[in-house]
């Protein structure tokens, strides 16, 4: 299986500019691995050290069993079997899309290569379209060639930089979709970077979240929201709600009462408990163990955040209610829990 294994890999820009430091990640052939990390965390730097366009100072890149970076060794880009789909202006502009397709088709005889762009350009929608320039497709359509174009060498893996930014936000949904597919479809183990949450959690297998040039967590996007390894990947991967609590067996006593706990860290009593937003429930004042008093009100739509400020708890939580809200600022309701939570250590 085509998996990807990045083992300790030290990249620095200079002295005290180190980015990567000892960053190890496995992603699984055939899955859709992506990075998720603040600006500046290392992303591009590490699909730089995969793609061989950076050498690593240290550690080592295997694809498929080959090393293609190591103490002894770093292939160049083009004999690494790794498709590229980049940001944006993807595509070779005085290219037409059938010529931007078979850039990489080098070798293979006229025929093949014509049925083989046929072929990718079936896999991402756009048969028929092989005559046409880059200028005359959409933003969406641009970033399918961009995706034909690296899978068309059947690379071992693909590496995708933020392949949806440049797409407005009412297409980069359905691009997401479709890109998702068509990798699922060619059976490539891909790594996507991006610095959006959602992108990450609603299109990858797994989320590698980076912090201090290593992969602070590694998980399904489930896992990753559900049972987060701490307080800041926590809060970096959606919206959450930090309680103080003490744990006793499997729950953990707070202010908004007994709270069943999904993973705690062994022997940890006093922590704090992570809930979402979603696990909170809005009732009457007399009808929950925890009342308080509403502070704020942001519609979104699909649903409300409800700001509330509970009587005993120093900072206000956030509640997110589905459905049209009869709640007011400044109205007394009752806070109700459900679902499980997990205990973190208090950082430092
Ligand atoms: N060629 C370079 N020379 C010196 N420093 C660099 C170079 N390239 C990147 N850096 C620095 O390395 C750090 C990581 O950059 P990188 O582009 O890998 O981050 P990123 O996570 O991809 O960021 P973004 O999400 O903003 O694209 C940043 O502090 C950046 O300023």
């Amino acid at each position: 299986m085509n998996d990807l294994q990045v083992s300790g890999v030290v990249k620095s820009y200079g002295p005290g500019a180190t980015v990567l430091d000892g960053l190890d990640l496995t992603v699984q052939g055939g899955h859709l691995a992506a990075v998720l990390g603040p600006s500046g965390c290392g992303k591009t730097t590490l699909l730089r050290v995969i793609a061989g366009f950076l050498r690593a100072d240290a550690g080592t890149v295997t694809v498929a069993g080959r090393t293609l970076a190591g103490p002894s060794v770093h292939l160049p880009p083009e004999r690494r079997r790794i498709g590229i789909v980049p940001q944006e202006g993807a595509l070779f502009p005085h290219l037409s899309v059938a010529h931007n397709v078979a850039f990489g088709l080098t070798g293979a005889e006229r025929g093949a290569r014509a049925r083989r762009v046929d072929e990718m350009l079936d896999l991402v929608g756009l048969g028929g379209y092989g005559a046409r320039m880059p200028h005359e497709l959409s933003g969406g359509q641009q970033q399918r060639v961009a995706l034909a174009r690296a899978l068309a060498p059947e690379p071992h893996l693909v590496l995708l930089d933020e392949p949806f930014s440049a797409l407005d936000s009412g297409l980069r949904g359905a691009v997401r979709a479709e890109v998702r597919a068509v990798l699922r479809a060619s059976g490539a183990t891909a790594v996507l970077v991006t610095h959006d949450q959602q992108e990450a959690l609603s299109t990858a297998d797994v989320v590698a979240v980076l912090r201090d040039g290593r992969v602070a967590q590694c998980a399904t996007p489930e896992e990753l929201y559900q049972r987060p390894a701490d307080p800041w990947v926590a809060s970096f991967v959606g919206d959450a709600v930090f309680l103080t609590g003490t744990a006793d067996e499997n729950s953990a006593t707070t202010v908004l009462g007994r709270i069943p706990l999904a993973a705690s860290p062994e022997g940890l009593r006093d922590g704090l408990v992570l809930l979402r937003p979603e696990q909170l429930h809005l009732t009457g004042p007399d009808k929950a163990t925890a009342q308080g008093t509403v502070t704020d009100v942001r519609f979104f739509g699909h649903d409300s955040m409800v700001t509330v400020a509970v009587d005993g708890l120093d900072q206000p939580i956030d509640v997110r209610a589905p459905g049209p809200l009869t709640v007011r600022h400044g109205g007394r309701v009752g806070v109700r829990v459900t679902g499980e939570a997990t205990l973190h250590e208090v950082p430092a």
